[in-house]
């Protein structure tokens, strides 16, 4: 398998390298030049299948012989051994035609988890003498699971903005109560968009001869790891004989993207929908062609208060490619773009979109709640906001994805349902740990100079 850039560059590059590497050469994101497919018999037999098992016979053709089958497996096996339930990524019946993916069962509680514990392993086993330094930006999720997946593994370096005050109080100690010497947090004063701008700008310019390497979703095997979950979910619904759809609570669009790339591998799946909060501006995109970055605002969803979704690029290299470069020069130099018809035609056919306020997410967590008993954050209550509102024929069974614990947005779930969701005793522990981190501008050579001093002497 090769890989090629959404940006059109000449450069292609193994699976080896795309892992280890941030973006491509031409600051574009890596693709797999062709999606493999899986025949419906295959998809079928799915739902038989432990999950480790599930994932790596998803994985194994985009990782192709960077690591053999078997060894993969292994990984596999390790990376979900931590997760709370046997099923890994239980699937729990709503009302009606409803139903809820529970993603948060790893160790950081949400579903960022599924990819970063397989990536952690993964680069642990390609990185060889060289040491890595991983830059990341997160919006309170990517970052606790990006620690978990890499704290104290040698020869690999993590670097973490996240922006400060913008994430909950347990996402923030997730991330900076761990004691790890190859860990370093930083607050940004911004938002997460100027945090996921910084890092494209380090992958871009290069920190001296540091090798540089990616934990956010512009690293393709974030995507491909989190593809087998729907794959998961919709062979225990019979998908072959009854497509489902997915309700999918996005920022980055890396869920989203996964989700596109397993239909293209041959799951039937009816429809994608794609689910925002107040930063609303995957929806307008797909509501009237006209991508157009605006403020970020605060929620109680902040994980998806983003506006520049990266994965959005890849999509757009789908439908066509050749538009990309001048889209993506657009919107770093005007901040908005038009889609094109062809791109417009692949989100009429696959998406649909739907918006969720802070009173629709109020709505979807006590629905959740009255109907089923469940208690969901504010993440997946969007994600259900969308669902519920979908014109989907009333046959076509939704899934939402849920993405994150409730246990993560305490303060959120409080207002919603009048009651505080129970600490998990890990997130109890750690409010009793100090908390290790400093606050930066939005200032690449500082973050620059953060990541020299972390690497060490030789950088
Ligand atoms: C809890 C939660 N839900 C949804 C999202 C949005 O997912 P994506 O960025 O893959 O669109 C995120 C962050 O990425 C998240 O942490
Ligand atoms: N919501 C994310 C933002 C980063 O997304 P990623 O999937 O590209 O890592 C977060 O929680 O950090």
């Amino acid at each position: 398998m090769r890989y090629v850039s959404t940006r059109g560059g000449p450069a292609t590059s193994s699976a080896r390298d795309a892992i280890l590497s941030g973006t491509a050469p031409d600051g574009g994101l890596w693709m797999p030049e062709a999606i493999p497919q899986l025949p419906a018999e295959r998809i079928a037999e799915l739902a038989e299948l432990p999950y480790p098992d599930l994932a790596a016979l998803i994985l194994s053709p985009f990782i192709g012989d960077a690591i053999d089958d078997q060894r993969l497996l292994d990984l596999c096996i390790e990376a979900y051994a931590g997760f709370d339930d046997p099923e890994v990524a239980p699937l729990v019946p709503l009302a009606g035609r409803h139903w809820l993916l529970e993603l948060f069962r790893g160790p950081t509680l949400a579903f960022k988890d599924f990819a970063l514990q397989v990536l952690g392993r993964v680069l642990a086993e390609l990185v060889g003498e060289r040491p890595l330094v991983l830059v990341g930006a997160t919006s309170g999720d990517t970052g606790s699971a990006a620690i978990a997946a890499v704290a104290g593994r040698p020869n690999i370096a993590l670097v973490m903005l996240h922006p400060e005050g913008r994430v909950s109080e347990v996402q923030r100690r997730q991330m900076t109560t761990v004691d790890a010497p190859n860990i370093v947090n930083l607050a940004v004063r911004g938002s997460f968009d100027d945090c996921q701008r910084l890092v494209k700008q380090l992958f871009a310019e290069g920190v001296g001869d540091l090798r540089l390497g990616a934990v956010n979703s512009i690293n393709w095997l974030r995507i491909a790891a989190q593809v087998p979950y729907y794959f998961a979910a919709a062979a225990k619904l019979n998908a072959i004989e009854h497509p489902v759809a997915f309700a999918v609570p996005s920022g980055n669009f890396g869920n989203a993207c996964a989700g596109y790339v397993a239909r293209a591998m041959g799951l039937p799946i009816e429809r994608l929908i794609i689910a925002t909060n107040s930063n609303d501006i995957l929806h307008r995109a797909f509501t009237t062609g006209l991508y157009e970055r605006g403020e970020a605002l605060a929620t109680t969803a902040p994980a998806m208060d983003i506006q520049v979704a990266s994965n959005f690029e890849r999509m757009l290299f789908v439908a066509d490619r050749e538009a990309v470069p001048e889209q993506m020069k657009a919107l770093a130099e005007n901040g908005r773009f038009h889609l094109t018809h062809a791109q417009r035609d692949l989100v009429d056919a696959r998406f649909s979109s739907a918006s969720a306020d802070e009173p629709a997410i109020v709505a979807a967590t006590r629905w959740a709640n009255e109907r089923a008993g469940q208690v969901i954050d504010p993440h997946t209550a969007a994600g259900l906001h969308a669902a519920l509102h979908s014109d989907l024929p009333h046959d076509v069974p939704i899934v939402t994805l849920g993405t994150a614990h409730p246990a993560k947005f305490p303060d959120a779930v409080a207002a919603a349902l009048g009651e505080r969701p129970p600490m998990t005793e890990a997130l109890q522990e750690m409010f009793a740990r100090p908390e290790l981190y400093e606050v930066v501008d939005a200032d690449a050579e500082a973050i620059a100079g953060h990541v020299r001093k972390l690497a060490g002497p030789s950088a």
